[in-house]
């Protein structure tokens, strides 16, 4: 860890716990406390270097120096101090820590389960911060004997919104500012490569969620029914939205906004008695973003997945399942006097040439007879590799006749290749069938298969039919 990020995680600290206070609507108490989502953060990205700048952080705010300087050094003040910048340290350290361990070394587990996690460690060192810091409180200061049953759930509350939406942002910040790279962090992210940086939908999704919590408290401060201040929990749905459609980065930087309006209005608005009620919707709606961020990542992973059903990796031909739905499109869509058949043919001896020459001129084999056949076909015609080296022609249009012409064709089409010093005449046997009405694909590959086997049968380098 270089100085300056010693310097950052410092400075970032300090004007967080500031500006926290600006948004305090009472001594004390605010709907978030920001600088819980540094430590966090610190602490998740750096490791247990970052103990060194939190703990100074927390004692520069915790030991009030002109107090010190104009009535004279008092070791107590010093003692309470120190044991505040502890209490926040330790159980923020071993929560940043235990997240930098589960996120690291789960990397093969699925997001859903990474991010459950998170969760978890993150609402068990917001409640050992918030009883840690009340007992020191408790400890520290007379006259206050209960304070630890009073407070701990607003405590506890407001640093675990501090945590959930200023960790996210510091997330993106501080590996930026810092010049570090987490490839476990990244996969937060992967979703933004893929989506445009166009702020205008994003910034008028942002309007709507903010234009809900200004005029739900606009209500609240009206309507003294309690129940208003419920209404404040819908602001979930831009956010949602955002969530699913946007940057992640976006998707962060909307939950601070929602926040920070939140908190203010809180105090404008002069609606603290319905506190929790806000400082809750906050939680739920930030801990639901948590989890929706995995879902446009698992609808990235089945996009690839579709993909490699679909195309044939060696080939780069359709796969057997692409070329049954194209086909069975193409047969559903045909009037009834249409015929189509299909052939399907497999190289001779190509064991033999695998045994001979090995696997991989094999596999040049594959793809290079496979390439040359592709640019002999018609539009119309269909490709695909079925398995190893049998592959099948989907013939639309044609009768039984026509395709077994065809077929002949194609088999005078197999090249004789040149691979490195080899030359290698390529043979195949061909089987064709005609799709009968009424029958699956399936049934017809069946029984071009059958007509294969009789052309293997029949000394191989043929075609052979059957209506
Ligand atoms: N190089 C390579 N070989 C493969 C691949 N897939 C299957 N094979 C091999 O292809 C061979 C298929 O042999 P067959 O078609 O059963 O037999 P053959 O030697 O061609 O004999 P006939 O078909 O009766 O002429 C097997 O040895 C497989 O191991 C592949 O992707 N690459």
């Amino acid at each position: 860890m270089k100085t300056s990020a010693y310097v950052l995680l410092f400075i970032f600290w300090i004007s967080t716990f500031y500006a926290s206070t600006i948004m305090a609507f009472a001594e004390f108490i605010s709907l978030w406390y920001m600088p819980a989502g540094v430590s966090i953060a610190g602490f998740l990205i750096f490791g247990k270097r970052a103990f060194f700048p939190i703990f100074l952080a927390v004692f520069f705010v915790s030991f009030r120096f002109i107090e010190q300087f104009e009535q004279g050094f008092d070791p107590a003040h010093l003692a309470s101090a120190l044991l505040f910048a502890l209490a926040h340290t330790v159980p923020y350290g071993l929560g940043g820590l235990a997240a930098r361990h589960w996120l690291s070394y789960f990397i093969q587990k699925g997001l859903p389960q990474r991010i459950i996690g998170l969760l978890v460690i993150y609402a068990i060192s917001a409640l050992m911060a918030a009883i840690c810091g009340l007992l020191v409180w408790e400890f520290t200061t007379e006259n206050y004997d209960h304070i630890l049953e009073e407070g701990w759930f607003a405590w506890w509350l407001g640093d675990l919104v501090g945590v959930m939406v200023i960790a996210p942002l510091m997330c993106l910040i501080l590996p930026k500012l810092s010049h570090t790279r987490l490839t476990w962090l990244d996969e937060f992210y992967a979703h933004d490569r893929r989506l445009s940086s166009n702020l205008k939908p994003f910034l008028l999704k942002l309007s709507i969620a903010v234009a809900t919590v200004i005029g739900i408290l606009i209500l609240d401060s009206y309507i003294t029914h309690r129940g208003v201040a419920y209404f404040v929990f819908f602001v979930s749905i831009p956010q949602l939205w955002i969530v699913l459609t946007e940057r992640t980065s976006y998707a962060t930087n909307s939950l601070v906004c929602i926040t920070v309006v939140m908190a203010f209005g809180v105090g404008v608005f002069n609606v603290s008695d319905q506190a929790i009620t806000y400082q809750f919707a906050l939680y739920i709606t930030a801990a639901m973003s948590y989890l929706a961020i995995s879902i446009p990542a698992l609808m990235q992973r089945n996009h690839q997945l579709a993909e490699l059903s679909m195309l044939d990796l060696l080939t780069n031909l359709p796969t057997k399942w692409l070329f049954k739905t194209l086909v069975t499109q193409v047969v559903k869509s045909s009037r009834p006097n249409q015929n189509h058949c299909i052939a399907m043919y497999n190289l001779d001896h190509f064991k033999k040439l695998n045994d001979d020459y090995g696997q991989a001129i094999g596999d040049e084999v594959l793809r290079q007879s496979a390439q040359i056949l592709k640019n002999e076909l018609r539009d119309s015609e269909i490709l695909c590799r079925c398995e190893q080296d049998t592959f099948v022609v989907f013939i639309p249009n044609t009768d039984i006749d026509e395709a077994s012409k065809r077929a002949n064709e194609l088999r005078h089409k197999l090249p004789v290749l040149h691979i490195d010093d080899l030359i290698l005449p390529i043979r195949g046997s061909f089987g064709v069938a005609q799709v009968q009405f009424g029958e699956t694909i399936d049934q017809t590959v069946e029984r071009a298969t059958r007509a294969l086997q009789q052309a293997k049968l029949e000394g191989r380098n043929k075609v052979v039919a059957i209506s």
